[in-house]
């Protein structure tokens, strides 16, 4: 069977180096600064691990970070490039002695010997699993830095599991026992996000009917997760680092400060560092927040954790053994799948494929691929179907399917349905995403998911 990789390496191999200041930059000082798996920043801002005293060097400007391929260099978005030998590079991999231009400056470049790694031998973090070196490095990070308060930025695309690993960082720390509260930061208006991030007073402003605790006090003795970091209102930003600074809030239209002990970890699925760049985040935050980052690979780059993950996810639906019925051709046309949404994805396609098979089938997840990941169908370029006509409006459209593949003609009619069924939802819970996912049954990011997919608004969230 395909799983038999599963827990046979347990060591990556990286390959570093380390960086300087060539002679005729070195005036401006600095020694040589190792290149390993925490990626190393390269600017003019203050907080940067190689600062450049340079005024045509972006405040941050470049990464380089140690990968199984190389030195990962990669331009921020500066505004003078980066180059090497004359050509302005993007994202490249430095395996040889190479000299980088940025702005005026000249940094030299040397590869060390490859670094052997040891990963984690066990193929699980909390409710994480995975079997390929890279995900269990990171179980690895995780599990050393999970006893921390370290804040933890945690980046990757959607359904990467971003949240999951927050959830298994919190368990993982001496906080579990105190409350691990989200904040979904992409939901915020910007005109209430400093009262949803620090709470108000009853009156502090019209429509404040009540008095509401800031998340943070929520969270008091726990952990915040501050979801969808990127999205972050730009007004509301330098309060936050002052919060996370000082470690103490005040709430709307309150009077004194309130000291609060929390963790905070946070995730975006937005490049952030070049984000600092383009102006819309602020770089002393980003650089508070991202003391550790954790970047999580797409499901693409780590098809040898699917069958774990099926597995994982057959036990979940309350059914391990189920896994003897998925096919090694099934596994095989997975794991050549392109997998826009990552791990929901094959969560998604798992549970319909174990639902739609019969007793004893086989349970074939191909199938179902991509039947959950369809391109947006908007409201208002699709026909008119009243919201809430739910399978009436599946059935309605049965007419345009004539003549049409079968695996087509159902992700249309499933992806009409999924539209529907959410702009009822939306309605009926007035856009608030914890009661769509209350009434729904579901995650609150699987609703916030579909709800992106389908162009469908919400509201900020009243928790
Ligand atoms: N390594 C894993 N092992 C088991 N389940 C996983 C793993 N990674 C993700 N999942 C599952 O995949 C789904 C998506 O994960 P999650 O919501 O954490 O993703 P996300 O990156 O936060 O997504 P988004 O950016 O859209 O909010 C969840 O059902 C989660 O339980």
């Amino acid at each position: 069977m395909l799983d038999a990789t599963v827990g046979t390496k347990n060591r990556v191999e990286v390959r570093g180096g380390r960086i300087r200041l060539t002679k005729s930059s070195a005036a401006r000082g600095g020694g040589w600064i190792e290149i390993g798996t925490d990626p190393v920043i390269v600017g003019r801002n203050a907080a940067c691990q190689l600062v450049l005293d340079d005024a045509k060097v972006s405040a941050v400007h470049a990464e380089f970070v140690a990968t199984e391929q190389g030195v990962r260099v990669r331009d921020l978005d500066s505004r003078n490039g980066t180059f090497v030998g004359g050509v302005r590079v993007g994202d490249i991999y430095l395996l040889t002695s190479t000299k980088l231009r940025l702005g005026e400056t000249e940094i030299q470049f040397e590869p060390l010997r490859p670094e052997r790694i040891t990963v984690s031998a066990i193929p699980s973090f909390g409710p994480l699993v995975a079997s390929s070196p890279g995900m269990r490095a990171i179980f690895e990070r995780l599990s050393k830095m999970a006893p921390t308060d370290l804040t933890v930025l945690i980046t990757g695309e959607t359904g990467t599991g971003k949240e999951l690993v927050a959830q298994a960082l919190h368990l993982a720390s001496a906080r579990s026992k105190k409350p691990f509260v989200v904040v979904d930061c992409g939901s915020i208006p910007p005109t209430l996000a400093e009262a949803t991030l620090f709470g108000h007073e009853r009156g502090a402003f019209t429509g404040a009917v009540d008095k509401r605790l800031s998340p943070f006090i929520e969270a008091d003795g726990g952990t915040i997760f501050l979801d969808e970091l990127g999205e972050l209102p730009l007004e509301v930003q330098p309060k936050l680092l002052r919060a996370l600074a000082e470690r103490r809030i005040k709430s709307v239209g309150g009077s004194s400060y309130r000291e609060v002990d929390v963790r905070v970890l946070a995730a975006t699925r937005r490049d952030l560092v070049r984000a600092v760049n383009g102006g819309n985040f602020r770089s002393d935050l980003y650089f508070r927040v991202a003391q550790i980052k954790i970047e999580l690979p797409a499901l693409r780059q780590r098809v040898e954790d699917i069958p774990v993950l099926v597995r994982r996810m057959l036990k979940d639906l309350g059914d391990e053994s189920a896994y003897e019925r998925v096919s090694n051709m099934t596994l095989e046309r997975l794991m050549r799948h392109d997998w826009p949404g990552n791990v929901r994805e094959l969560r998604n396609a798992v549970a319909v494929a174990f639902a739609l098979a019969a007793e004893g089938e086989e349970i074939d997840i191909a199938a179902h691929l991509g039947a959950l990941t369809e391109t947006p169908v908007h409201p208002s370029s699709s026909p008119s179907i009243p919201p809430g006509a739910g399978g009436g409006a599946a059935s309605s459209s049965f007419a345009s399917m004539k003549g049409r593949q079968f695996q087509e003609a159902k992700r249309d009619v499933l992806a009409r349905f999924e539209r529907d069924y959410f702009a009822a939802l939306s309605e009926d819970a007035k856009g608030n995403v914890s009661e769509m996912a209350r009434r729904a049954g579901m995650e609150r990011a699987h609703v916030r998911a579909y709800l992106r997919r389908h162009g469908i608004g919400a509201k900020q969230e009243q928790e």
